[in-house]
């Protein structure tokens, strides 16, 4: 039994904004009042914080199986609690990539033994995210996972895509895109442009990413399936959405963090942490993806967390991996960048990190309604804040944003009314 008491209770869907005592019994949330008073209860003191739901990441690359040595369902799992997270989505490129329903079971196994937080499975398209044969979807499905994605590759198959479109529809599974056109964008490493004039390294145009954008939306229109468009960061792919959602097409989309705040201006040969992938944009584009995110064209913000080992960052641009550690940041640089800066109100924030991608993928949480499950977060606004990524429980530590002044701290996250982080540090490593 735990009393959370004297916090400033925010639940966007439910318009909740009010200083209160939360009751958790059971792992669920029993009650919300003024002055709760239960003997033996554990006391949480949230005076002067924000109580909210846990935030939910529909985009995170856990690396495991496969790659452990640059995350693990355990390194990254403890990540998102630090982050504020109650439950990850994890995409499908390891190795063996999640494309059978042995591996989603052995994910699956993995995540109950290892995982402090709650891990949700997305299933490949094609086999090996190699773009050639589709994975057996309806299985797939059978087995759990949430969605399905070629995450870091796009199929270029017209006829794989119109089939995978096809058994999202017949399947009622989302389909996640990563929209890459992968003739335009071979051997790229920065955008193109100013950034790869500068730096004399081969750019990633714009158009690579909209024109996928384009041609899968004209799928889930004719095939009437949902798709959700994966870290959009061109102006062009902002609007492309906006005209789709005005048309009543069933597409939903999210930006990265990186993408709302840093622009190509900051890359330079040395820095390979500024290497991520689609590439940090033009001016114009973050304004544009900022835009979107006002005017509820952007459903959500997900990380990408993209960890990856030294040895794949300490190396030539061109060579270097695409990728950023975004789990222990992401809070603190939304909060900062968009609420502080007046771009968006505090409860669209909660909304975009909680309840948006709660509803798309169809889950009974985001909300801190009496009777849910208690997966929360308790938030200080006020304490500043400089990012360190050496102090990063994740194996990954590629960051650009490392140093940079930030405010907002995750205090608390309690998953399933069991706090695995107090005071910002991981306490707990089981949540069974
Ligand atoms: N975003 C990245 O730069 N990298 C991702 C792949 C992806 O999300 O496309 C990764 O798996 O490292
Ligand atoms: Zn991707
Ligand atoms: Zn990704």
């Amino acid at each position: 039994m735990i009393v959370i008491k004297g916090g400033r209770v925010i639940d966007p869907p439910k318009g909740i904004d009010r200083v209160a005592d939360i009751l958790i019994l059971d792992g669920k949330i029993s009650m919300i009042a003024e002055n709760i008073h239960a003997e033996q209860a554990r006391i949480i003191d949230a005076r002067n914080k924000i109580v909210a739901p846990g935030f939910i990441d529909m985009h995170v690359h856990l690396r495991e199986p496969g790659f452990e040595y640059k995350e693990t369902i355990r390194t990254g799992t403890m990540s998102a609690a630090v982050g504020g997270f109650t439950t990850v989505a994890c995409m499908p490129n390891t190795q063996p990539a999640i494309h059978s329903k042995e591996i989603v079971a052995y994910i699956r196994d993995k995540a109950e033994a290892e995982a402090i937080v709650n891990v949700l499975i997305i299933g490949s398209i094609t086999e090996d995210i190699a773009g050639k044969k589709l994975t057996d979807i309806g299985e797939l499905v059978k087995s759990g996972i949430v969605a399905i994605s070629d995450d870091g590759k796009t199929p270029m198959d017209m006829e794989i895509m119109e089939r995978a479109f096809a058994e999202a529809r017949r399947y009622g599974i989302l389909l996640i895109d990563h929209c890459e056109d992968h003739q335009l964008t071979q051997g790229g490493s920065v955008n193109e442009g100013n950034a790869s004039k500068r730096t004399g390294l081969k750019g990633i145009p714009s158009v690579a990413e909209w024109k996928i954008v384009k041609r899968d939306i004209a799928l889930a229109k004719k095939y009437d399936a949902c798709l959700h468009i994966a870290h959009v960061s061109t102006k062009e792919s902002v609007e492309l959405i906006r005209r789709a959602k005005g048309k009543g097409i069933k597409v939903t989309c999210e930006v990265a963090p990186h993408h709302f705040t840093l622009t190509d201006e900051i890359v330079t040969r040395e820095n390979t942490y500024t290497k991520v992938n689609p590439p940090l944009r033009g001016q114009a584009d973050v304004e544009a993806v900022i835009q979107g995110l006002r005017d509820g064209t952007i459903d959500m913000i997900a990380t990408d967390h993209a960890p990856h080992d030294e040895g794949s960052k300490r190396v030539d641009y061109e060579r270097a991996a695409f990728g950023i550690s975004g789990l222990e940041t992401a809070f603190a640089i939304a909060y900062t960048e968009l609420v502080r800066k007046g771009r968006l109100t505090l409860h669209q924030l909660i909304d975009k990190m909680s309840c948006k991608p709660a509803t798309i993928l169809g889950l009974d949480k985001g909300t801190l309604v009496v009777g849910s499950v208690a997966d929360l977060v308790i938030l200080d606004l006020e304490e500043e804040g400089v990012i360190d990524a050496c102090r990063f429980v994740s194996k990954g530590k590629n960051t650009p944003f490392h140093g940079r002044k930030v405010f907002g701290k995750v205090l608390y996250t309690l998953v399933g009314g069991k706090v695995v982080v107090e005071k910002g540090e991981i306490v707990c490593l089981s949540i069974d």
